[in-house]
């Protein structure tokens, strides 16, 4: 471990999209910061705040009973602006004038490639928070919401169920996760949903509209009157859900209905485990930045704690669990089991 620095003032902002625990995080930063007499500038709506030198001062008084809401008390925002290199300088020249050591940037892969552009203008530490309910950035195991869009993406497909049970239904439940599919392979393997169209198999081996049909006909003909589930992820079928439906209907002439949950995924009540993760990497960050650290995402791995240099968090690609894919695609395929005879 690398000696203790001076530091006396460190910013946060939230960037990209909002994810369930970034409250939570902001907290640790701000009650760790404070514990080790550091004070905390937040800038408001990601790197615009920076750039408005849109800022407030946070102590213990604002973030004391946060954990427990989404969004973010300190607002995020996509800013298209700040990719140009004058932005970055504009950017440092606030963070000089307001003396600020460090800065912690809570947010996804773009936030993060924000941050390196930074650091080519500034002189401060910058360290990353895995913020993105999508857990699409490599060096962490989980990422702040992912947990609780998964949470909420398995309460609707089971939800879902029940009306697909009871109707001998084909519901195709569109979730977020635009170039990764964890949140629909895990909600998928925790609903027990029959399909999954997914960015990373789709890569592979794309799904047609005559191979989907022949899944869902050759399940009814195992299984007799039932319901079939399938898990979209957005960006992966041209007009997304409510078109595969509509193809589907033509083709099955049976009830086929889209379900798109959207950003409900990026609210409501954090998960235990969003919760202690945003907790957990916040303390991290600071006792980062205490360490003289720069140029890194804190992250977990395992049951401990990591760090990642921020370019490799979206040059290296974090991979979908084949172990399980292979359960839900080759093991609980019903088609397959009625071949086998068992
Ligand atoms: N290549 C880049 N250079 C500089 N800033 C970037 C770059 N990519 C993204 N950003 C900044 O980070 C913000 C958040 O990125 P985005 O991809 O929208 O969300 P996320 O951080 O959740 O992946 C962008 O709106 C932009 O301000
Ligand atoms: O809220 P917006 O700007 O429409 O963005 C939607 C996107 O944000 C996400 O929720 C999270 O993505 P990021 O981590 O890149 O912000 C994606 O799953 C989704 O495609």
């Amino acid at each position: 471990m690398s000696s203790e620095k001076t530091i006396q003032r460190i910013a946060v902002i939230t960037s990209g999209g909002d994810a369930p625990g970034m409250n939570a995080c902001i907290r640790a930063v701000v009650l760790t910061a404070q514990h080790y007499g550091i004070e905390v500038l937040a800038f408001r709506h990601g790197y615009e705040g920076l750039l408005n030198n849109d800022w407030q001062r946070l102590d213990e008084t604002n973030v004391l009973h946060i954990l427990q809401y989404s969004g973010t008390i300190i607002k995020s925002a996509r800013s298209e602006r700040f990719k140009q290199a004058e932005a970055a300088q504009e950017a440092a020249r606030n963070l000089d004038a307001h003396q600020i050591d460090a800065l912690v940037v809570i947010g996804g892969d773009g936030s993060f490639r924000g941050a390196d552009h930074l650091s080519h203008h500034w002189d401060g530490q910058v360290i990353g928070v895995p913020g993105t309910i999508d857990n699409d950035l490599f060096g962490s195991d989980d990422t702040i919401g992912y947990s609780t869009a998964v949470e909420t993406a398995m309460d609707a497909l089971d939800k879902i169920r029940d009306t697909a049970e009871a109707m001998d239904r084909v519901f195709i439940v569109e979730v977020m996760g635009r170039h990764a599919g964890f949140i629909g392979l895990s909600s998928a393997m925790a609903s027990g949903a029959e399909r999954m169209i997914l960015p990373e198999l789709q890569r592979e081996k794309p799904l047609t509209v005559a191979s989907i049909v022949k899944h869902i006909e050759a399940v009814q003909r195992v299984r007799g009157d039932s319901s079939y589930v399938m898990v979209l992820s957005e960006h992966q079928w041209p007009g997304g859900a409510v078109r595969l439906a509509e193809q589907l209907e033509d083709r099955l002439h049976l009830p086929c209905r889209p379900c798109l949950l959207g950003h409900t995924q990026r609210g409501g009540r954090p998960t235990a485990h969003d919760r202690i993760l945003a907790t957990r990497l916040g303390v991290h960050a600071v006792q980062l930045i205490r360490q003289g650290v720069s140029g890194v995402m804190a992250g977990t791995s395992g049951q401990g704690l990591a760090e990642t240099p921020l370019a490799e968090t979206w040059q290296k690609r974090k991979g979908l669990s084949q172990e399980w894919v292979d359960i839900q695609q080759s093991l609980f395929n019903p088609v397959k089991k009625s071949k086998n005879g068992s």
